[in-house]
């Protein structure tokens, strides 16, 4: 068995490589940037005002001062200012020539076209001026290679001047349920039978990354099907569910041996999930995660979501708190142990049942406690440190 760190590095050297492509912002957006960026313009491009207002010379102060004329964004002043003049301003318009501060418009008595001081003023030189080149300046490093494409990365792309932004392409994953047992959610189940859950949470814990999911339905504990469908796949992610542990029927192993893939590792010092596997099969990389519904959500949130998000281009840290713990727990054995629990009034449950099939339990649990191989016992009041998985 290999510890669950070994397990993800080895994970993301099987992995394909994704390649990049380029694609418009709005497609970009929650993916991660394929390669730096810099600003292909200056912004602003020019001084600006920062308030509606008066644009003046703050010598001039406290007037009286003749309007002269108006500056508009996008629709600037066309003249400049000399000695004793103003110009009507608005937010986000140029600063005309000659002019050096921004009076609000809040502290400007304006009779006619002449305007004096009526409250505090501007206080120094340059006041409500945005500089050109505030922001950033042409050539200036705006976001590296690795990084979100958060709503903020994007809206900043756009202003400095794409149209369109270099990600990896669109991973394709597959996704396999094996087992004689296992029926479509919603049919009738046999005596022996259960609702297939397993392909729904998987897709599910993918949605919002950048992939395409081919649902490959529910395949019989039968080695030859199971080779049949691992020989017909084309993608860059295969994901199984159940037949990944020691039992007769678990038999995606041998298939996957069978189709010519090669197992890289099986077995994993965690729990749930310790049956998780992980091989190549041409150029897709293969993960038979357990059948155990909450061995598949461990197994998903420690390894898929990450392997995914590292194919995709970027980095996923843990989300892990530190909390109190409501009770004692006991010394843990040689598994990195994955126990549901809740958070009330910032002190962490653990739920008292933890058997891997108990979805139940799961949906309503706030967070994982997690507990390193070895662990020793702990007391009620222990801070422990919490997976967060809402
Ligand atoms: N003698 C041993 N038995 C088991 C071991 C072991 O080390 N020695 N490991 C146990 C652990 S841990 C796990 S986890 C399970 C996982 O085994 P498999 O991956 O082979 O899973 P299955 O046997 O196919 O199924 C287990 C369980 O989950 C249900 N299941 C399967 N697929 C789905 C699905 N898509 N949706 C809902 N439920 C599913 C299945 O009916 C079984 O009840 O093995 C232990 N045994
Ligand atoms: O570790 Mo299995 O993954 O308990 O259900």
């Amino acid at each position: 068995m290999i510890s669950l760190d070994e397990a993800l590095a080895r994970l993301c050297a099987l992995a394909p490589a994704i390649p990049a492509e380029t694609v418009p912002l709005a497609q970009a957006a929650g993916r991660w940037l394929a390669e730096p960026i810099a600003a292909k313009r200056t912004q602003p491009m020019r001084d600006l005002s920062a308030m509606d207002g008066y644009a003046l010379r703050f010598a001039d102060l406290p007037g009286p001062i003749a309007v002269v004329g108006e500056s508009a964004a996008g629709r600037g002043f066309a003249g400049s200012i000399g000695p004793g003049e103003a110009v009507r301003i608005f937010t986000g318009a140029p600063l005309p020539a000659g002019a050096d501060t921004i009076l609000v418009q809040e502290e400007a008595a304006r009779d006619g076209d002449v305007l004096t001081l009526d409250g505090g003023g501007p206080g120094s030189v340059g006041r409500h001026i945005r500089r050109a080149g505030l922001d950033f300046s042409t050539g200036e490093a705006l976001l590296a290679a690795g990084d979100r494409l958060t709503p903020p990365a994007l809206a900043l792309a756009a202003i400095a001047g794409y149209a369109e932004l270099p990600v990896r392409r669109t991973i394709r994953v597959a996704i396999a349920a094996t087992g004689d047992e296992l029926v479509p959610p919603g049919q009738p189940v046999p005596p022996d039978g259960l609702p297939e859950s397993n392909s729904i949470l998987v897709a599910a814990m993918l949605a919002g990354l950048p992939v395409s999911i081919e649902q490959l339905g529910i395949l019989p504990d039968d080695r030859a099907a199971i080779e049949a469908a691992f020989t017909r796949v084309d993608a860059d992610l295969l994901i199984t569910t159940g037949g990944a542990s020691v039992g007769d029927h678990d038999l995606v192993r041998p298939a996957l041996e069978a189709a010519g893939g090669q197992i890289d590792f099986w077995r994993i010092a965690m729990r749930p999930g310790k049956p998780m596997l992980a091989g190549r099969l041409r150029d897709t990389l293969v993960i038979g995660l357990p059948g155990n519904p909450v061995a598949a959500f461990v197994t998903t949130l420690r390894f898929v979501k990450p392997l995914v998000v590292a194919m995709a281009g970027g980095t996923l840290p843990l989300a892990t708190r530190h909390l109190p713990l409501a009770g004692p727990l006991p010394a843990n054995d040689h598994r990195a142990d994955h126990l549901r629990a809740t958070i009330q009034g910032g002190i962490v449950y653990s739920a008292g049942r933890q058997d891997s099939s108990m979805l139940r339990t799961l949906a309503h649990s706030d967070c994982m406690i997690l507990r390193a191989p070895h662990a020793p016992a702990a007391l009620a009041g222990d801070s422990v440190e919490v997976l967060m998985i809402g």
